[in-house]
């Protein structure tokens, strides 16, 4: 009998920790290291990061590197030496791009060169699914099993996370009810929760759509701004309801709602790129400025749902080309694409322009 937990489990308690300011230990074919989020990171526990090693490093994305005109040397990331007096406040400013404009990085971003940047990808990777801003201290240590043992700390083998990371993990039905909404008394809510205890995700089920022909679907991106506040930024809230109006007075469809906040980044981060509009960037650029790609999402879960569901063919309601793309390609047909456009603002104007300009949006 072994009641270790696996490697998804641990990647889960890894998160947790980010998350927390808690250091993660990495454990790599070419050393090992120690991991802490840049925005979770406390001035008392630098001083201990500090007293480890002579050469910590701030692991940013090529995204923010290129904000900050640091040199990249590692494709997708840059490790940046944190200088011998740089306190809490230069790591800060380093990895949050809130104060870019007002206080810009002083001095060149010395980047290291050479050796693995294998566990950096790792520690950005898993400071993303955390939902924090990629950027993470990692400091070299001498020794992993040992080290996280007398410490108490969590310890990622990079083998065996990096098989996890880039895949979706498998969701499992928890439980679903009867739901009578304004849009349709036949309403029916599914619960979906995967198992590297991210974030659960819902499916509503107008109707009984028939399993035979192409339902009329949405998947939607859960827009806490949008569909619970009536933002004006952004169309999503109009975009939800509209989807389910259609679906209610067709008698049939379906409606997942992906808690994929921000495109994938978090309801902070995509404050964080609010703020940054406010000071004029646009909705890419201020991504790009935190360290994100344009959109961080993975559409294959909602071919999963629909898969469990017994659907194999959609009449697909969206404006992106790319939730179309990623559909076909995961198996299930888009047999139409009908067009979703309302909740058009003088506020969200410029944010649909530009998501039809870079983000390829039908418009
Ligand atoms: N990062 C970021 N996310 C945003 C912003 N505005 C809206 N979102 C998120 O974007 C998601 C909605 O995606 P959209 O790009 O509007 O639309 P879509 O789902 O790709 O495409 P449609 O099917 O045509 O609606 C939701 O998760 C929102 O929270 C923003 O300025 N920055
Ligand atoms: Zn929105």
């Amino acid at each position: 009998m072994s009641l270790l937990p696996d490697i998804n489990e641990l990647l889960a308690r890894a998160r947790a920790d980010l998350r927390m300011g808690v250091p993660v230990v990495l454990d790599g074919e070419d050393g090992a290291a120690l991991a802490v989020a840049a925005e979770t990171l406390t001035a008392e526990r630098l001083g201990d990061l500090r007293a480890l090693s002579e050469h910590p490093v701030i692991a940013i994305t090529a995204r923010r590197a290129e904000t900050l005109k640091a040199r990249v040397y590692d494709g997708d990331l840059a490790r940046v030496e944190i200088p011998k007096g740089a306190d809490l406040a230069w790591i800060r400013a380093v990895a949050d791009p809130a104060d870019d404009l007002n206080a810009p990085m002083k001095g060149p971003l010395n980047g290291q060169r050479g050796g693995s940047a294998a566990l950096h990808r790792l520690a950005i990777a898993l400071t993303k699914s955390a939902r924090l801003l990629p950027a993470v201290v990692v400091v070299p240590i001498a020794e992993a099993t040992r080290f996280a043992a007398e410490h108490g700390l969590t310890r990622i083998n990079h083998q065996l996370a990096v098989p996890h990371l880039g895949e979706r993990s498998p969701l499992n039905e928890v439980v679903h009810a009867r739901l009578p909404i304004a849009a349709s008394e036949a309403g029916r809510l599914h619960i979906y929760r995967p198992e590297d205890g991210a974030e659960e995700h819902y499916a509503i089920e107008i109707g009984r759509p028939d399993r035979s022909k192409p339902v009329l679907a949405r998947l939607h991106s859960a827009c806490f701004t949008g569909d619970v506040m009536g933002s004006l930024k952004c169309d999503c809230g109009p975009q939800l309801h509209a989807a389910l109006a259609q679906m209610g007075a067709e008698g049939a469809g379906i409606l997942l709602y992906l808690n994929q906040e921000g495109r994938g980044i978090g309801l902070a981060n995509k404050m964080r790129a609010y703020s940054l509009q406010d000071q004029g960037f646009d909705t890419v650029e201020a991504n790009h400025r935190l360290g994100f790609e344009d959109d961080e999402r993975d559409f294959r879960l909602g071919a999963d749902i629909l898969r469990g569901l017994g659907f194999s063919s959609v009449r697909l309601l969206t404006n992106n080309p790319k939730k179309i793309a990623m559909m076909e390609k995961t198996g299930i047909t888009v047999a139409e694409r009908v067009p979703l456009k309302v909740g058009e603002t003088a506020y969200n104007r410029a944010y649909l322009a530009t998501k039809a300009a870079k983000s390829g949006h039908l418009l």
